[in-house]
């Protein structure tokens, strides 16, 4: 009786004390608590319709992410099913993995889910809004149309002796490195000349990453290349998405809303990581900047050039569209080629050279076509690449499928819209899972073989296939927009290399090798080979 009294009394004095307008901190703690758990758990609550495995509080699945990377979504979509919820923190994302779905998000509903979920890390950062990836809605869809030109046959056709001068560049650095080293480190090869070519057919400048001896910038800021190139890889470090990320960005993925106000604090306080990004992205932009101001100025003395900040500032001329491709697009634009089409097409050649180098069958049916071409000085054009080469497509549509580089495709509905028969809300997260359909054994039997064979026309595999099963470059009018760009480079650069040279691993390389995932996936210690010169050895 006492101790009903004792709590009665203490109820009436807690009643009083909300009278008086002082809540006791108890009290307070508990609405606010109440608030947090609403807040947190709201964007839960708009998609709970749609299967998942449990989250842990607050961090989600972002530990079995880092843990087990993107393969861990093959795991649930077996138990959960081809569309199924994934908790990045707060955020839940409704994954994709399956191809008619796919095809659903990607083209036919493409009007309501045109957008991309902003990643947190590149929330409130021009370097990354500002370009085509990030842009949005009729924004996203005037860029899209205005740079479409760029990248059509003609103008790529024009870059091929650019792009093969930098692979020839990265034949001597293997021969180089076989001479000189235990092993040749062939991804490391592969991204220099990667980068290179993006250097001269973007920037329309010589980053000489691939050349014996780095020539300075003729007429340029001799250091410009290294340090854009630091910048760049110091800002990209900072993209990843995770708890070891800067403090914004981890509260971003638990409490979005507040990102935004605590980034702009942190900027301001020394030392912070916030600060830092800040720091490295404006030397960046001032830097693209100058680049800009100087190539503006040649446009206008008429030298006229082939690359692409070329071409868009030519653009930029002729269209009269100053709004569009007013600076900070142009920067953007033209920084997100490092960003886009560096290591994915490197991490490609890399897994065409590292997949047929212990396949014996393959190589020898590779050799065989690439030779049939004709003479090792006559070099491929366009239409070549396109018609004479069907065996090479194959071997790089089965490295692509079997290593997808681009495993996730972020998307985001701007209206209601139903899929797979769930309703999502406007502003649901629908990511599609490239790597998960690329595994999927009833579209690609056998799926942990590496079997080119599976890609030819005439096979019944490939004919039973979903016209949507294999899409490395994603799909719809949101698709990579430098596809025949990538596969021009890595096609010139498989042909060129396997005149030259054959492949074997290196023992210095671990085995099975090892992957990790950032922006995109990557082989986590590289790929370490023996290269044998062809007029040196029986294989010819
Ligand atoms: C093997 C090489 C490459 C792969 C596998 C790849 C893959 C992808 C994927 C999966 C997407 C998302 C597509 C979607 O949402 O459906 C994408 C978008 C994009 N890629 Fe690539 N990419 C590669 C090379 C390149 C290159 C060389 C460039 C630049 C020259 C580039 C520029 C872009 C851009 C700008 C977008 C955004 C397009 C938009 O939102 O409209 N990519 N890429």
């Amino acid at each position: 009786m006492d101790l009903l009294r004792g709590w009665l009394s203490g109820w009436e004095n807690t009643e009083m004390n909300l009278v008086r307008g002082c809540a006791p901190p108890l009290l307070s703690s508990v609405i606010l608590l109440v608030a947090f758990l609403v807040y947190f758990y709201l964007p839960y609550w708009r998609v709970r319709a749609v299967p998942g495995p449990p989250a842990t509080f607050l961090v989600g699945h972002l530990p079995a992410l880092a843990k087990y990377g993107p393969d861990i979504l093959r795991v649930f979509a077996k138990e959960y099913g081809p569309i199924f919820r994934f908790h990045m923190g707060r955020q839940p994302l409704v994954i994709v993995a399956d191809a008619e779905l796919c095809k659903e998000v990607g083209i036919k509903k493409f009007k309501d889910i045109k957008n991309r979920s902003s990643p947190p890390p590149t929330v409130g950062s021009p370097l990354h809004q500002d370009a085509l990836f990030l842009t949005r809605d009729s924004t996203w869809s005037s860029m899209r149309n205005t740079i479409t030109p760029l990248y059509q046959p003609a103008r790529l056709s024009a870059l091929i002796p650019t792009v093969q001068s930098y692979v020839r560049a990265l034949g001597g650095s293997i021969s180089a490195a076989q001479r000189q080293q235990p092993f040749v480190p062939f991804s490391d090869l592969a991204l220099r000349m990667a980068i290179d070519v993006i250097g001269a057919t973007a920037f329309g400048v010589d980053f000489a990453l691939s050349a014996a001896q780095p020539q300075p910038e003729a007429g340029g800021d001799p250091h410009f290349a290294a340090d854009l190139l630091s910048e760049c890889e110091e800002s990209m470090a900072y993209l990843r998405m995770d708890l070891s990320s800067s403090l914004s960005t981890v509260l971003g993925l638990v409490a979005p809303a507040l990102q935004i106000p605590l980034k702009h604090f942190l900027e301001r306080l020394p030392g912070t990581t916030d600060r830092a990004i800040r720091a490295v992205e404006a030397r960046l932009c001032r830097r693209i900047d100058a680049l800009v101001a100087r190539r503006s100025g040649e446009r206008e003395r008429g030298e006229g050039s082939v690359d692409f900040l070329a071409a868009l500032l030519r653009a930029r001329g002729s269209e009269g569209d100053e709004e569009l491709l007013a600076p900070n697009y142009i920067r953007a634009l033209t920084y997100e080629h490092l960003l886009a089409g560096t290591r994915t097409t490197a991490f490609t050649i890399s897994s065409v050279v590292y997949l047929v180098a212990k396949r014996p069958d393959v190589e020898t049916k590779l050799l065989h076509e690439i030779d049939a071409f004709g003479p090792r000085d006559r070099d491929p054009t366009a239409d070549d690449l396109h018609t004479k080469f069907p065996y090479l497509d194959q071997v790089i549509k089965e490295a692509m499928r079997f290593y997808t580089v681009s495993p996730l495709v972020a998307r985001e509905t701007s209206q209601q819209v139903e899929i797979g028969g769930y309703v999502l809300p406007k502003g649901t997260y629908v990511w599609l899972a490239l790597g998960v359909l690329a595994k999927d054994p009833n579209q690609f039997p056998e799926p942990d073989v590496f079997r080119p064979e599976r890609f030819d026309p005439t096979c019944e595999e490939e004919k039973r296939r979903h016209p949507y099963a294999h899409i490395p470059f994603g799909i719809g009018p949101r698709a990579c927009i430098g596809q025949k760009f990538a596969l021009h480079e890595i096609k010139l650069t498989i042909i060129h290399l396997y005149r030259h040279f054959v492949f074997r691993h290196s023992p210095h390389m671990e085995s099975p090798i090892e992957l990790e995932y950032g922006l995109v996936l990557e082989f986590k210690h590289g790929v370490k080979l023996i290269a044998i010169n062809r007029d040196a050895s029986s294989f010819d």
